[in-house]
């Protein structure tokens, strides 16, 4: 289902009772599956959104024969006698198609119609304009300049891949080909509840100011879900069953942070069975990030996240991002795919996967990048991300890694699209 191996060891390496990052990845996607309901909207708003099937091209492109250069269109055989032709007026972009009387050569430009009966266009640069006239100075090839009708893509094409998430790429494509509606799959709806009676009235001693839910519901939009902001619940189990209870079917996967560690007021676990529903995992072979729960209720899926704000941030890179993903009818990307060279040494617990902030701190001889390890391994908070460019992983198994090592990242990506 998800096609990346993650950098595991053999289980006998991971910390008993915690699920090897590759099968939370695994289960968290099972929770959800592809919703099927789809809509058509304008093409001017179908960045990041999922098409929900193949597009195919209407028409063959180009539409016409075309000159891929400003210069001059000509009958190869009407210079056979010389190197020079006379101007016999000017084709421009948008002109109707025309024919090219016999013995004449017509300036043109790029993108007009190759006129009828033309078989090369000589460059501009390879030409010079004498009166009336026009002299060539080097001698074109059949074909020379011309951009054939068809010769980009045929009639019927796939533009698009059902799946395949729209960039302004294929905006522009879409567009040259006239299109100007697309079907997308509906956008995922999610639920972001933020937990902790710490968590209102920040600011005052003992109160901090809500770092998740802001964050959380930006990730989830960006990841191209409807995402609804919930609030913040207390740390009690009733008040915690009933908001979840109270969502029925609203929405297709609940994320939540907090309250699913092991103290005497992480609910999370406890309230999504209460609320009627069934908890399919808890605890990930991974730092930061380990005490993450995932469900169901009812229809909708449910990702209990770590109260930590890099925990949070890990989890939905691992977890609740690419189970957006597959609602959204689109293949999870890989998390952590790039080879890269490690700056760095360092000696860590084996057990746990860990996520770090990385810096590139350039590239070995043969172009590989090098990457510095920020921060010191601390999930309270997101403040060595600051300086990052992405996310380094290592696997379960690692308890040393020495400089010139190979590792894997996630280079953060410039406004997660293109
Ligand atoms: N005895 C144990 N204690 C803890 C364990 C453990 O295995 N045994 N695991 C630790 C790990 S690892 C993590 S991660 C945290 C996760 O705990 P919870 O998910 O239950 O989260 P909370 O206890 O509710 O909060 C943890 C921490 O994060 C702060 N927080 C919570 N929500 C927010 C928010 N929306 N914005 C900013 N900060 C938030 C909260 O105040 C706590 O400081 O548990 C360890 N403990
Ligand atoms: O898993 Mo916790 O997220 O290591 O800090």
């Amino acid at each position: 289902m998800h096609d990346v191996t993650y950098p595991e060891g053999t289980s006998c390496e991971m910390t008993p009772g915690l699920l090897p990052l590759d099968e939370a990845v695994a289960l968290a996607l099972a929770q959800v599956s592809p919703i099927a309901q789809a809509e058509r909207i304008p093409l001017a708003e179908a960045v990041g959104r999922v098409a929900a099937k193949d597009i195919l091209a209407p028409a063959a492109m180009p539409l016409f024969d075309n000159s891929a250069m400003d210069g001059f269109a000509l009958r190869l055989a009407d210079l056979a006698g010389g190197d020079s032709l006379p101007l016999a007026g000017t084709v421009p972009a948008g002109a109707a198609p025309r024919d090219l009387p016999p013995g004449v050569a017509l300036e043109i430009f790029t993108g007009a119609p190759v006129p009828q009966g033309a078989d090369a266009v000589v460059m501009i640069e390879n030409a010079r304009v004498a009166g009336a006239r026009v002299q060539f100075h080097r001698l074109p090839k059949a074909g020379d300049n011309i951009r054939r009708a068809g010769s980009d893509q045929p009639l019927g094409a796939r533009l698009v891949a059902r799946g395949q998430p729209l960039r302004p790429l294929h905006v522009g494509l879409l567009a040259a080909n006239g299109i100007t509606q697309v079907e997308v799959s509906r956008r995922p709806r999610v639920a972001v509840f933020s937990t902790g009676d710490e968590l209102t009235g920040g600011g005052t001693p003992g109160r901090i100011h809500d770092a998740n839910r802001p964050m959380l519901l930006t990730l989830a939009r960006e990841a191209g879900a409807e995402a609804e902001d919930m609030g913040i619940l207390p740390d009690d189990l009733a008040a915690t069953t009933r908001a979840l209870a109270a969502l029925g079917d609203r929405f297709d996967l609940i994320l939540t942070s907090g309250a699913v560690s092991m103290g005497g007021r992480d609910h999370m676990r406890d309230a999504i069975v209460a609320a009627g529903g069934a908890l399919t995992g808890w605890r990930v072979a991974l730092k930061p990030g380990k005490p993450v729960a995932f469900g169901r209720i009812g229809k909708t899926a449910i990702t209990g996240l770590p109260g930590n704000p890099f925990s949070a941030y890990t989890g939905f890179r691992l977890f609740a991002g690419p189970q957006i993903a597959r609602l959204a009818g689109a293949a999870p990307a890989p998390f952590a795919s790039v080879p890269a060279r490690a700056g760095f040494g360092w000696s860590r617990k084996p057990g746990r996967a860990e996520v770090f902030p990385a810096r590139l701190a350039g590239h070995d001889p043969a172009g590989v990048q090098i990457l510095e390890r920020l921060g010191a391994g601390v999930s309270a908070t997101l403040f060595p991300l600051t300086e990052a460019d992405g996310l380094g992983l290592v696997a379960a198994s690692t308890a040393h890694v020495s400089e010139g090592d190979m590792i894997r990242w996630q280079p953060f990506c410039k406004g997660g699209l293109e």
